[in-house]
């Protein structure tokens, strides 16, 4: 169906897929910021769009509501996880995705009535390696390196889980706090692709509570990465245990890490809506 899109969530997150194969107009920076403003369009934290893939069963890109492209997204994998298996473009359980940010593979380990409640996404390999994240960093690895900013500094913790992440721990988790220095941080010269930026309070050995701050979308209730990169940091630094439960605003996702750093996420996924967008809207696109 022409300009079909679904709109679900994971945790609050929530992400409008559409078919590339389906779309009649060109998904670029205008049409994206226009169809994630919750005024003007739908609104949402970003679009998934589906696309041919050579090298898996299917292939996604992954667009934030300020236009930008983001290699990877974990609610978005398991979103777009489960618009593949409840719209049958997959007859298996599992399957292989290919993003930006590399290949992963995903698994529908819950469904009611033929829709898919919950997913498990094997996200890749955790880097910490400063070049690769990347991060103007002296140091190979970025861990623990005081970031200097206007009017504060923060010491910090940088990894990629196919996106670049910067963990800073605190005691305190503050929403006013993340929503203040969160875009300060994302866009600092540091970061030469910008980041994703999370405030991460230890809980116990196997929980730790989490507030995002994301590239190219700003304050969201949970990340899925970002969990991912709180757990690798917290693992890294002997806080944590391999398998354990990072909490945020939007509810918890399980996350494990085996001895070589591939991180397995696995949470919950809700559809909200599915439609077509009007007319009018895309004659505003293009
Ligand atoms: N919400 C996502 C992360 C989306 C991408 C991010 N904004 C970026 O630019 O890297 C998640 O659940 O991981």
């Amino acid at each position: 169906m022409q300009n079909f899109f679904v709109k679900s969530h994971g945790l609050g997150n929530d992400y409008i897929v559409l078919n590339q194969n389906e779309i009649g107009f060109e998904l670029n920076e205008n049409a994206i910021q226009k169809i994630c403003d919750v005024h003007f369009g739908i609104g949402s934290d970003g679009i998934l769009l589906k696309v041919p893939s050579f090298n898996a069963n299917f292939g996604l890109r992954i667009l934030n509501p300020d236009g930008s492209e983001a290699e990877k997204s974990g609610n978005g994998l398991r979103i777009f996880a489960k618009y593949l298996f409840d719209y049958q473009f997959s007859k298996t359980r599992k399957f292989t995705i290919e993003t930006l940010g590399g290949l992963v593979q995903a698994e529908i380990i819950e469904e009611k009535n033929g829709k898919a409640t919950a997913v498990k996404v094997d996200m890749g390999k955790a880097i910490f390696s400063s070049p690769d994240i990347p991060v103007n960093c002296p140091k190979e690895e970025c861990i623990d390196e005081i970031l200097h900013l206007e009017y504060k500094d923060y010491p910090v913790n940088c990894v990629s889980v196919g996106n670049p992440h910067c963990v800073i721990l605190t005691d305190n988790l503050d929403e006013k706090e993340v929503k203040t220095f969160g875009p300060q941080i994302e866009t600092d010269p540091f970061f030469p692709n910008r980041i994703n930026v999370q405030f991460a309070k230890v809980i116990s050995p196997t929980e730790v509570a989490a507030m995002i701050w994301e590239r190219g979308a700003g304050w969201t209730l949970a990340s899925g990465s970002s969990a991912c990169a709180v757990a690798a940091v917290t693992i890294k630094k002997g806080l944590v245990q391999r398998n354990l439960t990072i909490k945020m605003p939007g509810g918890d996702l399980k996350i494990e890490a085996d001895e070589n750093w591939n991180m397995r996420m696995t949470g919950k996924v809700s559809e909200i809506a599915s439609g077509v967008l009007s007319r009018e809207l895309v004659s505003e696109l293009t």
